[in-house]
């Protein structure tokens, strides 16, 4: 029996001894070991590329860019390079940090280093529930909510953009926002009073979110739509989020490739979840507007790599691709940075439907009553 390894090593530029065996395992079973999980074999047909395509991608481990860099030899890190992401994967979490720094370096900036330890949470979590019982319990979860519906209409109700109000303890720029930190109370605050969905941060070592907090708000009869706020990867993490009921999911182009951005979406189309599509800047922009199926991009004012917010990012954006977007019936979030009615009504001016807003509401002690103060009057359900 052949077997193909695709051992870390194909990570780093090291790919199949032989391409036309990697596409056409007739006589193999394709051998997978990623993210240090034990290796499992597979039986593959070679008849069409798509069906092996297909196949792989079912595999627990693997997601498409993955599988790109096998078909054509490249790194994952060229292929997201040649798409202007600074962001490097290490693609190693059974290797310890100090071995991976010693070969990439220390992380460039925070985001970078958010990831890399994402890999190694992520690989925790196949470790911990494998992908196909996720599957399995996706299937049978309570519906989505349509989180892209709540923010057309609560816009159309207001005349002022949506609200995605955040539920967020704390993040690496700011510190702790809030010490006396009750999710649940914050999220039924929020809906009483006007949000038109909830973020909830997932992510536990930067924001000190959790998946918890996810399924405890989920769980205590708040009606609106959720966003998983999460550093994705993996399309394990979506299958995740989506049994601790999320109904959207954040997926960041400063980190996904074009490819595996299409892969997730079609994952979150199949569960029947929104995805909000995060840029920063004009390259990101010009990639997401090119992808098919993307319905809401939020424009993060923060760099998430330097954490500088600017809110004339969006403006600067908007004016640029405003009519695209609008042919396309894209809507548009402003993220981050957003404290009063004037930054409201300069991201509204800009085109903006919605605002995506975690700091200015949570610091303040009651982080209800401080939804009217953002956009200078009561919002309507
Ligand atoms: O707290 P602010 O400045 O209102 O920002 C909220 C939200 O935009 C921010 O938390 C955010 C936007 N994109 C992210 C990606 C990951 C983590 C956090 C974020």
């Amino acid at each position: 029996m052949e077997s193909l390894l695709a051992s870390p090593s194909a990570y780093r530029g090291v790919s199949f001894p032989s391409a036309s065996a990697a596409r056409c395992p007739s006589r193999a079973r394709f051998v997978v070991t990623l993210a240090g999980a034990a290796p499992r074999a597979r039986p593959l047909r070679c008849s069409a590329k798509d069906s092996i395509m297909e196949e792989l991608a079912q595999d627990d481990m693997v997601n498409a860019v993955e599988l790109a860099q096998w078909e054509n030899g490249k790194s994952i890190n060229d292929i997201a390079a040649s798409q202007g992401i600074r962001i490097r994967r290490h693609c190693r979490p059974s290797v310890p940090m100090k071995e991976i720094e010693e070969e990439l370096g220390a992380p460039r900036n925070i985001l970078e280093k958010i990831i890399w330890d994402k890999e190694f949470e992520v690989a925790e979590g196949h470790a911990r529930r494998p992908l196909r019982e996720l599957i399995k319990a996706a299937e049978q979860a309570p519906p989505t909510r349509d989180f892209f519906g709540a923010l057309a209409s609560a816009y159309k109700r207001n005349g002022v953009p949506a609200l995605i109000a955040e539920v967020k303890k704390a993040s690496p720029s700011r510190g702790v926002l809030r010490e006396n930190f009750n999710p649940v109370e914050i999220a039924q605050a929020y809906e009483k009073n006007g949000a038109a969905c909830l973020s909830i941060l997932t992510d536990e070592k930067y924001f000190q979110g959790s998946f918890e907090n996810l399924e405890k708000v989920r769980n205590s009869g708040v009606k609106c739509p959720l966003l998983c706020k999460e550093f994705v990867i993996d399309k394990w993490q979506i299958y995740h989020a989506r049994v601790k009921g999320a109904d959207a999911i954040l997926l960041i182009a400063a980190v996904l490739p074009d490819l595996d951005m299409k892969y997730f979406l079609r994952i979150c189309k199949e569960l029947g979840m929104t995805a909000l599509i995060e840029v920063h800047d004009e390259r990101e922009m010009e990639r997401v507007l090119k992808i098919s199926g993307v319905q809401l991009i939020g424009i993060n004012n923060r760099s998430l790599e330097t954490f500088v917010v600017d809110t004339s990012n969006t403006k600067m954006l908007l004016e640029k691709h405003g009519d695209t977007i609008r042919e396309k019936g894209i809507l548009v979030v402003g993220e981050s940075g957003l404290f009063n009615p004037d930054d409201v009504a300069y991201v509204q001016n800009a085109g903006v439907s919605a605002v995506l807003v975690g700091e200015s509401l949570v610091k303040q002690e009651d982080p209800g009553r401080a939804i009217a103060g953002l956009f200078g009057k009561e919002l309507l359900h």
